[in-house]
């Protein structure tokens, strides 16, 4: 027998008496699965793409399509008794937990003279962008635009700088199927370029350690790329039957010339920190062993800059290019979300993971 609404109204009430926060992934499935409980499928127009967390929040409520009230209702006091249980048991915070900004899971978010540094964390996975980090970001981009730092760093902690996509976001299919599959990347994936294109202030990458994929198609729509001399730079976008994302089809031939852009984006060349500098990728490689004090010595003297001169110069460079940017964004997701759907990129990501395939 499903849950009755009694059992309903009092798994909300629980909800305001957790100890801790779920975070943002499990808050955005109460909430659609609320909604769905009490309003049926989604009817709202959707937000803009600018209001990041109703659009989130609406998503989340869309993805459920037509699934039944009593359904949601019963999934949603499910998810609660979880959720107590797990919350019960887990009092005790753990002292990593203390550091992070609050509402940020995958990321550590801190702001310190005027430079906010946004920090993947995710080390045991290499850093790898699961959907929850992916939408952590964006939050993140969205609060640093309007934050009273000067600069925004991106950066990973533990060896990795990032792994790219997380290959296991494949393995988490919707009742929609593969296709609901690939159509929500895609529209992932696009609202996530779209962030970094208008990003307001200099945005600066501080990479620390070997870069693949996505983590590294996005630096071409960074301000200033610093690496250390054990970074790397690896889009191994056709060995996974893929094609080249974050605009990089547009800024790389742009930025090092077509030759040496066809040798990364579809032969999957891995470069160097020295190779990346020298073709403009990165804009200067430092020594491992002084790499954190020499960038951020050198980070903390521009985020002194006058905040508006930075913010303007950027938006006369950038701006002429960005409604192109938007556009080579709409067309990479929409080419993904067919090539998520091959067989060449199904059996290069069933190989990943049923062998940990190293590439
Ligand atoms: C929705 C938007 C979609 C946008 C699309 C973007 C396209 C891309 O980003 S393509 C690039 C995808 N990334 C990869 O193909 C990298 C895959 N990973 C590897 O090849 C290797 O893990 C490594 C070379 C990065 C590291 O090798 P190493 O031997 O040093 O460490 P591992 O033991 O392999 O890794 C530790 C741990 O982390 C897991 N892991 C690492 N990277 C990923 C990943 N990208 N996705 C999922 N999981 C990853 C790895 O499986 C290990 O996990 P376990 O400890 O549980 O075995």
């Amino acid at each position: 027998m499903g849950a009755s609404q009694k059992d309903f109204e009092s798994a909300v009430n629980q909800v305001k008496l957790l100890k801790k926060d779920p975070g943002n992934e499990v808050k955005l499935k109460l909430y659609a699965l609320y909604k769905q409980a009490t309003e049926g499928p989604c009817n709202t127009p959707k937000p803009g793409l600018f209001d990041l967390i109703n659009k989130a929040k609406w998503d989340a409520w869309n993805a459920l399509g037509d699934l039944p009230k009593e359904t949601a209702r019963q999934n949603y006091v499910d998810l609660v008794s979880g959720l107590r249980s797990s919350s019960d048991s887990s009092s005790q915070v753990k002292p990593e937990a203390d550091k992070k900004q609050a509402g940020y899971e995958t990321l550590v978010i801190t702001s310190e003279d005027h430079i906010t540094k946004i920090m993947l964390n995710r080390p045991a996975k290499k850093n790898a962008l699961n959907t929850q980090m992916y939408q952590e970001i964006m939050l993140a981009l969205e609060a640093a635009s309007k934050d009273d730092s000067t600069i925004t760093v991106f950066t990973g902690s533990g060896d990795y700088y990032s792994s790219g996509n997380d290959l296991t976001n494949f393995t988490d299919i919707p009742p929609g199927g593969v296709e609901e599959k690939a159509k929500n990347g895609a529209i992932l994936l696009r609202d996530f370029v779209d962030c970094f294109i208008d990003f307001p202030k200099p945005l600066v990458a501080v990479v620390n350690g070997p870069a693949v994929g996505i983590s590294v198609t996005v630096l071409g729509l960074f301000d200033l790329v610093y690496a250390s001399d054990r970074a790397t730079f690896h889009t191994p976008f056709s060995h996974l039957g893929q094609t080249p994302e974050g605009c990089s089809s547009y800024t790389f031939p742009k930025i090092m010339g077509l030759a040496k852009a066809v040798e990364m984006l579809i032969f999957g060349k891995k470069l160097t920190a020295g190779e990346a500098y020298a073709q403009g990728l990165v804009t200067e490689v430092f020594p491992d062993s002084t790499f954190e004090k020499e960038v951020w010595t050198r980070l903390k003297a521009y985020s002194k800059l006058p905040r508006n001169a930075m913010r303007i110069s950027k938006q006369i460079i950038r701006n002429h290019e960005k409604e192109k940017l938007h556009a080579i964004n709409a067309e990479e997701s929409s080419i993904l979300q067919e090539r998520w759907l091959s067989d060449e990129c199904v059996n290069a990501v069933m190989n990943f993971l049923s062998q940990k395939a190293k590439l």
